[in-house]
């Protein structure tokens, strides 16, 4: 009797745990007929919250990878996984070759974010205007920060606060690195988009930055004590921020119009299209609120980590830091500051730095939506449903980088990657408009660090956190020591 109810129990158990898992499939497969045999092998989760659980767990216990091994080893190698996230019927992309191919066909795809990052970055910035738009906006937008040349004008505004920052954290004992350096790129690219250096402006978009940025990869609960909800009433203070600058703009450029320097701000209150639109003022601020947020972030953690991955690996360190010397030594008597042709010496410092972006990888995915139902790699994606591509897995695929984990710059010596296998600023029409800025940045930083200064880690074996964006618990906490004179 007592066996035959404890079967019993055990069996209802393993029919509700079935069902409650089938719920999804059945809701989202419903109306697909014969094309659900078309579908990449996956697994829906539980209802309402899909692989959110999942997803969230591999990353909070810092083990990023398990959440994709989980569907290789069930489902295996496809490339292709259906799963249910942010709410979305969706397919997780892991492959070179998949992922490129969703990036590059704008026929078949377009940006895809969760309705809950449209609502923090702005419905109005590049994740939710139209193609069309996107390509006016983006022309605009991108040409004061694309390409060497462009950027050589700002070089020495770079390089100037670089020197600065850095002679400042060495006085001021323990500091937050990574919360330092994000300070310095934000000060630059205020610098270049807004012509601002305000300390006081500087300090506020900072705060709430960091607030948005954890609501983004958050569930989406509307909920006080949630990081969603902080994240939105953090965004309701950027753009009350932003709103006060570009009403100061506008009267400004009423009473002195041609005496001033135009920068983003400008051409975004300049821009007018065929038709003779102009942009209504939150749809500058959504533009700024996502620039601004891309353009800082991104460096300061990137730049942080190729620091740490110098420190922490001296060989590496000695051969960057000795191209750098040959460099200055190089350099005519009279030269004040790094130029554009020296940044384009610094070969080895370039895989350095490339290298941290793979091993880093600061977008782990972006999302894309299915136009039409779309065949790729021998499966369909069906329209409407949102497509993941997981850049981390293309990162750490063993195919084409030995020994994934493992920081190595000299793995670049004579190698390219085959189209899609290195996608640290995305591809396609979306390509990140920053990259050469970002570059720029991070050389320019490491430079005058590998020459003159080292990092004294409080917590040299802090743990790493991957939400966000993957950073170390302490954000980094230690000293700067200038070790030359
Ligand atoms: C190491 C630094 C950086 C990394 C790793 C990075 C990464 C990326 C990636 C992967 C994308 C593609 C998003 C997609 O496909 O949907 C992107 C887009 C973007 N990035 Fe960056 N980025 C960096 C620096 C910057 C900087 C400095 C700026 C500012 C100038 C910037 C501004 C943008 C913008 C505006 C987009 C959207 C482009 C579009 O939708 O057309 N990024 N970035």
């Amino acid at each position: 009797m007592g066996w035959g109810l404890l079967v019993g129990v055990l069996l209802g158990f393993l029919i509700f745990k079935w069902v409650l898992k089938s719920v999804n499939c059945w809701y989202y497969e419903r109306n697909l007929e014969d094309k659900k045999y078309d579908l990449p092998p996956g697994d829906f989760g539980w209802p309402f919250i899909g692989n959110m659980w999942s997803f969230l767990r591999a990353f909070k216990s810092n083990k990023p990878e398990s959440f994709i091994s989980n569907f290789v080893n069930r489902f295996g190698l496809t490339g292709l996984y259906k799963v249910l996230m942010f709410g979305n019927p969706s397919i997780i992309v892991t492959t070179a070759e998949a992922c490129r191919r969703v990036l590059t066909d704008d026929e078949a795809f377009k940006p895809g974010w969760p309705s809950s990052t449209m609502n923090l970055i702005g419905r109005n910035s590049f994740v939710g205007i139209s193609d069309e738009e996107h390509r006016w906006l983006r022309k605009l937008t991108a040409a004061p920060v694309n390409g060497p040349e462009v950027l050589s004008v700002y070089m020495k505004y770079i390089e100037d606060n670089v020197i600065i920052a850095l002679e400042k954290w060495s006085d001021m004992g323990q500091i937050e690195f990574l919360t330092e350096l994000r300070r310095l790129t934000l000060r630059i690219i205020m610098y270049i988009f807004l012509s601002s250096e305000s300390e006081q402006v500087m300090e506020v978009l900072e705060r709430e930055y960091t607030v948005l940025n954890y609501g983004v990869r958050a569930m989406a609960i509307n909920i006080p004590g949630f990081a969603y909800h902080s994240a939105l009433k953090a965004r309701k203070r950027l753009v009350a921020v932003f709103q006060a600058i570009v009403t100061e703009r506008r009267e400004r450029r009423k009473k002195n119009f041609t005496n001033v320097k135009k920068d983003m701000m400008d051409a975004l209150m300049d821009a007018e299209d065929e038709n003779g639109r102009r942009l209504k003022d939150e749809e500058i601020i959504d533009v700024l609120v996502m620039y601004l947020n891309a353009g800082h972030e991104s460096s300061g953690h990137i730049t942080m980590w190729a620091t740490l991955f110098l420190q922490k690996h001296p060989d590496v360190f000695k051969r960057a830091k000795a191209e750098q010397e040959e460099i200055v030594k190089n350099r005519p008597p009279d030269q004040k500051g790094l130029t554009l042709k020296e940044i384009r010496q610094m070969e080895y410092l370039s895989k350095v730095i490339d290298e941290t972006l793979r091993v880093i990888t600061f977008s782990l995915v972006v999302f894309r939506e299915a136009k039409k139902d779309v065949r790729v790699c021998g499966y369909t994606i069906p329209k409407g449903w949102k497509v993941l591509v997981w850049f981390r897995s293309v990162h750490f695929d063993p195919e084409t980088y030995v020994e994934p984990k493992k920081f190595d710059p000299s793995r670049w010596d004579g190698f390219t990657p085959k189209a899609g296998h290195f996608l640290p600023f995305g591809g396609g029409s979306r390509l990140c408009p920053g990259n050469d800025l970002a570059k720029i940045e991070i050389s320019i930083f490491l430079h005058h660090f590998l020459l003159n200064y080292s990092l004294e880690r409080h917590n040299p074996d802090s743990p790493v956190m991957y939400l966000p964006h993957t950073r170390p618990k302490d954000n980094c906490l230690g000293r700067i020591r200038r070790v030359s004179t």
